[in-house]
This record gives C-alpha cells, sequence and structure tokens, in this order.
C-alpha cells in the first residue's frame, strides 16, 4: 500500500500575517492606518491625554477619573528615587555599554531585588509594572548624566512624569511646548499590538515566569534596529548624509548596495504609520521653535530623504523617523532615544504581560525541518 503524499506545511516566516491570539488592549488597522487604545483614537489621545492618563487607560480599561488620576500620579510620584545598593550597581556598568544594556540589566536587577518575584498575582503584577514605569526613566536620566561625567539628579515629585525626565536629565524644565511634544511620542510609543518586543514579553509570559524576566526581554527585542532601535538609527543616518542636497544620491547608492533605510517601512501598515503625521507635527513644532540654521538644515534633509524614499520605494516613513529627529532637537544624546522608547513602551508590555496570564497558553509554535536526513551515529574515536 503507498501513503499518500504529504503536503508540505506552509510556512509564515517572521509570523507575517498569522493571528496568533486575540487581545483586549490596542489595535492596528492595516486598512485604514489607525490605531486606538482601548478603543480611543490614538491621535485624539495625544491631543487631550497626559501619559499618565494613557498608562492607567491601558492597564486598567478605562480612563481615570480625576480621584483616581490622584492616587495613581501620586504612587508613581513616590516609587521613582532608586535605593542605594541599585545607584551604585549602575555606575559600576562599563560606559562603553549601550543605555539599552544598562536599562535591561536594571529591570533584572529590580526583579532579583523584588521579594515577591514569584508572586505572580495581578495585584503584585500591577504593583511591579507601577514600580518600573516610575523608576525606569530615574536610571534613564542617572545614565544619560553618567555619560557626560554628571552626577544623578533625584526626581521631583512636584513634577509631572514628562516634566520630571527633563529635571533628571539636565537640571531643567524645558517650555511647555516642548514638554508636550515628548509627552506626544510617549503616548505614540505606549502601544501597538503584537510587535515583536511585546510578543516577546507575552512568550516569556506564556512560561508562567515572572514580569522582570518578561520585561528583560522585551528591552532586548527592543534594542534591534529593525525595532526600536531604529530611531537611534535614524539619527545616525541623518549624520551621516549631512548635506540635504545629498539626500537623493545617498538614498540611490544606499539602495542599490541592499541597504534597509532607517525609520522606513513597517510590517502592518503598508501605506503610513497611523502616528507619523501627528509625531511630524510635533516635530515641525520644534524645528520652528529652534529657529537655528542647524535645526533648519536637519528638517530640510529628513524631508528631502522622506521625499526621496517615497518617489523612489513608495515607502512611508514610521513613528522612528520623526521621533529620532525629535528626540536630537530636545537635547538627548542619540544613545538615549530607544530607553525613552521603553519608559513608554513599558505600559503596552505590562498590559499584554496581564493578559497573557488571564488566559494563558504556552506559546511553542512549529517548524518544519529541512535539515540532514536521518543518519547512523559513527562509532566514536
Ligand atoms: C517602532 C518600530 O519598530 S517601527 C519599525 C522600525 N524599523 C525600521 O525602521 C527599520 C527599517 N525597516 C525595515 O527593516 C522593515 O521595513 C521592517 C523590518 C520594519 C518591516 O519589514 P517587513 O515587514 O519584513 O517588510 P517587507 O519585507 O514586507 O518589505 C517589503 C519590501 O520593502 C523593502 N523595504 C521595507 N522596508 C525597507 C526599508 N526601510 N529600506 C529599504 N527597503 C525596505 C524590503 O526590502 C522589501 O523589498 P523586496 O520585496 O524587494 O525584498
Ligand atoms: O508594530 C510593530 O511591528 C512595530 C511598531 O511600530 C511598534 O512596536 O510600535
Amino acid at each position: 500500500m503507498t501513503s499518500a503524499p504529504t503536503v508540505p506545511p506552509e510556512i509564515h516566516r517572521g509570523l507575517a500575517g498569522v493571528v496568533v491570539d486575540t487581545t483586549e488592549i490596542s489595535t492596528v488597522i492595516q486598512e485604514t492606518n489607525s490605531l486606538t487604545y482601548r478603543g480611543y483614537p490614538v491621535q485624539d489621545l495625544a491631543a487631550h491625554r497626559s501619559f499618565e492618563e494613557v498608562a492607567y487607560l491601558l492597564w486598567h480599561g478605562d480612563l481615570p477619573d480625576a480621584a483616581q488620576l490622584r492616587e495613581f500620579t501620586a504612587r508613581e510620584r513616590a516609587l521613582r528615587p532608586l535605593d542605594r545598593t541599585t545607584a551604585e550597581f549602575l555606575v559600576r556598568l562599563p560606559e562603553t555599554c549601550h543605555p539599552m544594556d544598562v536599562l535591561r540589566t536594571a529591570v533584572s536587577f529590580f526583579g532579583a531585588e523584588d521579594p515577591t518575584e514569584d508572586d505572580g498575582s495581578p495585584a503584585a503584577n500591577r504593583a511591579k509594572s507601577l514600580s518600573l514605569l516610575a523608576k525606569l526613566p530615574t536610571v534613564v536620566a542617572a545614565d544619560h548624566r553618567r555619560r557626560r561625567g554628571l552626577d544623578l539628579i533625584q526626581p521631583d515629585p512636584a513634577l509631572g512624569y514628562a516634566e520630571n525626565f527633563f529635571h533628571m536629565c539636565f537640571g531643567r524644565v524645558p517650555e511647555p511646548e516642548v514638554v508636550r511634544c515628548f509627552e506626544i511620542s510617549l503616548i505614540l510609543y505606549a502601544e501597538h499590538s503584537f510587535n515583536a518586543s511585546t510578543f516577546t514579553a507575552r512568550v516569556v509570559t506564556s512560561t508562567l515566569s515572572d514580569l522582570y524576566s518578561a520585561v528583560t526581554a522585551a528591552i532586548g527585542a527592543l534594542k534591534g534596529p529593525l525595532h526600536g532601535g531604529a530611531n537611534e538609527a535614524v539619527m545616525h543616518m541623518l549624520n551621516e548624509i549631512g548635506d540635504p542636497r545629498r539626500a537623493a544620491d545617498w538614498l540611490d547608492e544606499a539602495l542599490a548596495s541592499q541597504r534597509k533605510i532607517m525609520g522606513f517601512g513597517h510590517r502592518v501598515y503598508k501605506n503610513g504609520d497611523s502616528r507619523v503625521p501627528i509625531m511630524q507635527e510635533a516635530t515641525d513644532r520644534l524645528v520652528a521653535r529652534a529657529g537655528d540654521p542647524e535645526a533648519a538644515r536637519l528638517a530640510t534633509l529628513h524631508a528631502a530623504l522622506r521625499h526621496a524614499m517615497l518617489t523612489r520605494k513608495a515607502i512611508h516613513p514610521n513613528l522612528d523617523y520623526p521621533a529620532g529627529l525629535a528626540y536630537h532637537l530636545m537635547g538627548f544624546d542619540i544613545p538615549t532615544f530607544t530607553p525613552i522608547f521603553v519608559m513608554s513602551r513599558i505600559t503596552g508590555w505590562t498590559a499584554h504581560i496581564t493578559e497573557q496570564l488571564e488566559h494563558n497558553a504556552l506559546i511553542r509554535p512549529l517548524a518544519s525541518y529541512d535539515g540532514r536526513d536521518q543518519r547512523p551515529v559513527p562509532a566514536g574515536a
């Protein structure tokens, strides 16, 4: 009897187009290039709400009322300082390591220090998430200053999340318009469904590992230049091109040598990233406010490259393209750009960790083997 020929399995490399689970947290709609958090359009949240309100929304499912927001922000502000052991541990890390490595190590260290580390109850995870939201900016700012040879500035509980970050990095808070542009970037970066780092967090959580392990792994996934690391790569690329008149030629050479152009393209959005118009407007406001030739040169170069990429490849910018330039204009050093993304995405990651635990199934796909045929092990020498 002959056996029926086996149908080769369909391979979905990179899980492209594969729907692996449901989520109530956000939806990225490819057809309309839109994004909602818990049902609210992200554009409206960016226009009318604070980052703290969005964090609350992602975790609790609804926007806070005034009393809930007061309580939430008071708790976040109280949790910002680092204890002495953590601060001493972080300054011992080599300055040659990337700030994302510092952040990843810090989260791992917080996990090792947390006495409730093995209690994965929803209440314990909510407390850990809030503590990370509060402390990550303190770590990022301390590291930003350490690399400039400056001492840490303690968090100021009188300041909001975004303002306090500027205070801890620079010892001053810029004009409200600059703070608002920064806050808009945090709102836009907060959540994006099953992107690579969030999926990483869900994979780790699906084994019933702890929240710190899941966030540590997610930071590792976000660091790569095909994901969050692109906001830094955008600025390196603009610096490499230099002259706006060189943008089109530079692009032609880069494409001819098969280079990926950083800050362009997206796995889900094929006709433009829903978040880009709002972030681009915020970046344009920063350029206008700076009012200097250097900001104008960068803005012209940024626009010229975007135009050339659309003309040559019909590929649109993603959020990292305007955000990278915006963070530079705000005065942050390039290696701090992706850590800022983490300060925001910690909200989305931890919302997904909670959701994964609510309906957990171990994440374990299959692979189609195309290696050597089975063969006998030769006798040892
Ligand atoms: C917050 C975020 O994480 S957003 C993403 C940030 N990452 C980047 O900006 C890095 C640059 N972009 C990229 O590498 C890609 O666009 C990704 C990884 C984001 C998405 O990749 P994919 O979904 O695999 O894109 P896909 O393979 O469908 O690309 C289609 C075609 O466009 C090309 N393409 C896509 N993006 C780019 C790019 N940035 N530069 C040059 N070519 C590109 C691909 O090479 C491919 O060409 P081909 O069909 O001739 O081989
Ligand atoms: O959704 C993705 O693949 C990447 C992205 O834009 C994000 O994580 O914000």
